[in-house]
C-alpha cells in the first residue's frame, strides 16, 4: 500500500488535495529548514521549491541530517532536495532547488505569487523583513518560524488577519557605554566585544577616522567622560602610527606595548576615573616579564572579597603551568595567550599585506580573526583582573552562538506542517476556485515551544495586524515593465497620476475633489515630486530601478497609504513600456500620526540603558522600518535623486549601539 493512503485518510480528500496540488516555498536549508523539507516530503506536498545562499559546512552536519561529509562545499538547497527526494520517492514529488539570495532581484512580487504558501527558516532579520514584505505585497500566507536552544516558536501571518513580521517591535540589541568597552571593562563580554570591535577593527578594518570622532563626539554628547573621550581621540591618532608598521617584525610587540602597557598607564593617570565605586584599577602587562615567568599575574577584581587560598589572591589561569583538557576548552597561560596574540597579528597582517584594499572583519568560523579576539580578550581581562575564557567559550560569545539543538528544530519542523494544514484548510485549491474554503479545522495558532516540563508547548491565536503597521498596511501592486523603454516622466504621468488617480480612494466623493500630489521613491531615493521632475526623461533602469525593487509613490500631504509598485520583469515586444492589473486599487487613509517627541523617542530607543549608553561603537539598522506615511519632503535644490539624510533619520529612527547580538535567532522570541 502506498504510504499516501494513510495520509489520505488521515487529511480527508479535500485537504489531501491541497497539500499535492499547492506550490510551496521553502527559504533556507539550514537546521530548520532540512527537517521541514523531509516533513513536507513524508506528508505527501509535492510542489516544493527551496532556496538558500550558502553551501554545506563541517559544523551543519550534527543537525542538519540531509546532508553528510562527502557533501561539504556542496549548495545546501540542491544536496537537501537531493537527499529529501529519497524520503517518499513513490509519489511523483517536484522539488525545485536554487543556490541563491532570496533578495536576488528575480525573486519579485510576480515570482513570489507563483506559490500558494511560503515557509521561512531564515537566520537572520534582514532576509525575514524581505519575505515578510514580498508575501504580504503579493497576498501570500507565510508561516515564520525560529529556535533558540530550548526555545523555539512557529508564526504563521496572513495577509489582514494576522500580525505581520513587522507589525511588531523587535527588542533592541544588547548595548555598552563606549568608555565600558574602551577605559572600564567589568566582564568578560566587555573585552571580547572590545576585541572583535574595536581593536580588530582599528588594526585591520577599514580605518575611517570620521566614522570614529563622529562616534566619540556623541557618547560626549550623550553624557561620557569628557576627559576621557579626549584621551580615547589620542588614543585613535596614535594607532593610525601602529597600523602603519604593522607589517615590520616588531609590529605586534609594538601593539601590544601601546595598548597593554601604555594606554593602561595613561588611563591609570586619570586619578577621577577609579574613584568611582566598584572600578578596580587595571594593571598594565609586561611583555618581557611574561615571556620570561617574572611578571606577576594580577589578582582576580573579586578576588579581594573572596576567602584567600593559601594565602594567594585567586588569579587567571595564568601561573605558567598548562592546564588539561580539550584544545579548545582549556583556559590558555598568560603567556600562551601573548604568544598567541602575536602570531594571529602576524597571520592577519600578512593576509593585509597580500591584499590591502580588502579590509578584513570578524568571523568566528575564522581561525586567525578567532585567535586574535581570543588572545587579546584574555589579555585585557588579565590586565582589569577579569576571568579569562577558553577558545569554545570565546567563539560563543563573540559569534553571538545560542546552541542549536536538533530536536527543537525537528519540533518546531514538525509544528510548521501542522500549522501549514489549518492554512490550507481555510484556502481555496489552487485548481479550482478563487472563494476560500470553508471546511472546519483548528484555528491557526502562533505556538510556542517552551521550558516548562508540563506543558512545554503554549499557543495562542495570532493578533491582527498593527493598523500603523507600514509594511502590511500599505498598498502593493505588480508592476511589469521594460525597464529600458520606460521612462520616469512616462511611470509619473501614465501610472500614477492617470491611472493610479481613477483608484477608489477612501473618504473621497468625488473625481476632482482634492488632488492628490505625489512624491516618488525607490528606497530612501527621492526621484521626483511636484516640484522636482528633473529625472523625467531618464530611462527607468538608468535611475538604478531595478528588478525587485519597488517604486514608492507617498501622497505629499501623508492623506493616505503609500503605495508601492513592485518592479517585475516587462515584455520587450509589447506597444505599452509597461502592463498593470486590470482592476485599480483601493487606497486607505493614513492612520493618524500620534504627536511624537524628541524625548520621548529617545528613551522608547535606548530602553533600560542610561543615557550615555546612547554612544555608539558601531551603527545598526533602524529599529523600525515604518516611514511614517506623508512625511512631506522638499525637492533637492540640485535636481537629480538625492538620498535623504537628516529628514530621513528622523522618520527611520537611526540608532548607534554597540552590536552584541547581531544573530537575531532569538529577538523573534
Ligand atoms: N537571504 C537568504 N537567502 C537564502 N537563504 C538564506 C538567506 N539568509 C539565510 N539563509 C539560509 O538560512 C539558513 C538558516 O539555517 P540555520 O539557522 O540552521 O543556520 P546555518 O547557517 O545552517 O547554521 P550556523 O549559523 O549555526 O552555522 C542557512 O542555511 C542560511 O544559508
Ligand atoms: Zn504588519
Amino acid at each position: 500500500m502506498p504510504r499516501s493512503t494513510y495520509t489520505e485518510s488521515l487529511l480527508g480528500p479535500e485537504l489531501y488535495k491541497k497539500v499535492r496540488e499547492t506550490r510551496i516555498l521553502v527559504v533556507g536549508a539550514g537546521g530548520i529548514g532540512c527537517e521541514l523539507l523531509k516533513n513536507l516530503v513524508l506528508v505527501g506536498f509535492a510542489n516544493i521549491e527551496i532556496i538558500d545562499l550558502d553551501t554545506i559546512d563541517l559544523s551543519n552536519l550534527n543537525r542538519q541530517f540531509l546532508f553528510r561529509k562527502p557533501d561539504i562545499s556542496k549548495p545546501k538547497a540542491l544536496v537537501a532536495a537531493a537527499t529529501a527526494r529519497h524520503f517518499n520517492p513513490s509519489s511523483g514529488i517536484e522539488i525545485h532547488a536554487r543556490h541563491g539570495n532570496v533578495k536576488d532581484s528575480v525573486n519579485d512580487l510576480e515570482w513570489i505569487k507563483g506559490f500558494g504558501l511560503v515557509m521561512n527558516a531564515l537566520d537572520n532579520m534582514d532576509a525575514r523583513r524581505h519575505v515578510n514584505k514580498l508575501c504580504q505585497a503579493a497576498n501570500i500566507p507565510l508561516i515564520e518560524s525560529g529556535t533558540a536552544g530550548y526555545l523555539g516558536q512557529v508564526t504563521p501571518m496572513i495577509k489582514d488577519k494576522t500580525e505581520c513580521f513587522d507589525c511588531v517591535v523587535k527588542p533592541a540589541p544588547k548595548s555598552f557605554p563606549v568608555c565600558t568597552i574602551r577605559s572600564t571593562p567589568s566582564e568578560p563580554i566587555h573585552c571580547i566585544v572590545w576585541g572583535k570591535t574595536y581593536l580588530f577593527g582599528s588594526l585591520f578594518g577599514e580605518d575611517d577616522e570620521d566614522v570614529d570622532t563622529e562616534e566619540l563626539d556623541k557618547a560626549k554628547a550623550g553624557g561620557e567622560n569628557a576627559e576621557e573621550i579626549e584621551n580615547l581621540k589620542k588614543e585613535a591618532a596614535a594607532f593610525r602610527e601602529v597600523r602603519k608598521n604593522l607589517g615590520e617584525e616588531d609590529g605586534p610587540q609594538r601593539v601590544f606595548h601601546k595598548v597593554f602597557n601604555e594606554d593602561i598607564n595613561r588611563l591609570l593617570a586619570m586619578e577621577d576615573m577609579w574613584k568611582k565605586e566598584g572600578r578596580v584599577k587595571p594593571v598594565p602587562l609586561d611583555y618581557e616579564g611574561i615571556m620570561n615567568g617574572t611578571f606577576e599575574t594580577p589578582p582576580l577584581r573579586h578576588a579581594a572579597q573572596l576567602p584567600v587560598a593559601n594565602g594567594q589572591a585567586q588569579a587567571n589561569g595564568s601561573s605558567g603551568q598548562k592546564k588539561e583538557g580539550l584544545k579548545d576548552q582549556r583556559e590558555l597561560t598568560l603567556q600562551e595567550n601573548l604568544e598567541l596574540f602575536i602570531d594571529s597579528c602576524k597571520r592577519l597582517c600578512a593576509r593585509i599585506i597580500s591584499h590591502p584594499n580588502i579590509p578584513l572583519s570578524f568571523d568566528k568560523d575564522d581561525d586567525d580573526t578567532l585567535d586574535f579576539v581570543l588572545a587579546t580578550a584574555n589579555l585585557r581581562a588579565t590586565a582589569y583582573g577579569i576571568p579569562n575564557k577558553t577558545r569554545f567559550q570565546v567563539k560563543e560569545m563573540a559569534g553571538n552562538i545560542i546552541p542549536a539543538i536538533a530536536t527543537t528544530n525537528a519540533i518546531i519542523a514538525g509544528l510548521i506542517v501542522m500549522q501549514s494544514l489549518n492554512i490550507l484548510r481555510q484556502l481555496p485549491l489552487p485548481s479550482t476556485s478563487n472563494e476560500a474554503s470553508t471546511s472546519a479545522g483548528p484555528a491557526i495558532r502562533n505556538v510556542y515551544l517552551r521550558t516548562d516540563a508540563i506543558r512545554p508547548l503554549g499557543y495562542m491565536i495570532p493578533a491582527e495586524p498593527d493598523p500603523s503597521c507600514s509594511v502590511c498596511r500599505d498598498v502593493y501592486i505588480p508592476l511589469k515593465v521594460d525597464l529600458t523603454r520606460c521612462t520616469l516622466g512616462t511611470f509619473v504621468n501614465d501610472v500614477v497620476k492617470t491611472w493610479l488617480a481613477q483608484a477608489q480612494f477612501e473618504g473621497k466623493e468625488t473625481e476632482d475633489e482634492d488632488e492628490v500630489e505625489w512624491t516618488i521613491f525607490e528606497g530612501g531615493r527621492l526621484l521626483a515630486d511636484p516640484d522636482f521632475d528633473d529625472n523625467y526623461e531618464r530611462m527607468l533602469d538608468d535611475l538604478d530601478v531595478t528588478r525587485g525593487k519597488m517604486l514608492t509613490v507617498r501622497d505629499e500631504d501623508g492623506k493616505y497609504r503609500p503605495v508601492h509598485f513592485g518592479i517585475c520583469e516587462g515584455d520587450a515586444q509589447s506597444a505599452l513600456p509597461y502592463s498593470l492589473p486590470s482592476s485599480q486599487p483601493f487606497i486607505p487613509l493614513a492612520p493618524v500620526k500620534p504627536q511624537e517627541t524628541q524625548d520621548e523617542e529617545e528613551f522608547t530607543l535606548l530602553d533600560s540603558l542610561p543615557p550615555a549608553a546612547s554612544s555608539s561603537v558601531s551603527e545598526v539598522a533602524p529599529i523600525s522600518s515604518n516611514t511614517a506615511a506623508g512625511t512631506k519632503r522638499s525637492a533637492p535644490d540640485d535636481g537629480d535623486v538625492k538620498d535623504l539624510t537628516a529628514e530621513d533619520e528622523q522618520t527611520t529612527k537611526k540608532r548607534k549601539v554597540v552590536v552584541v547580538d547581531e544573530d537575531d535567532d532569538f529577538e523573534i522570541l
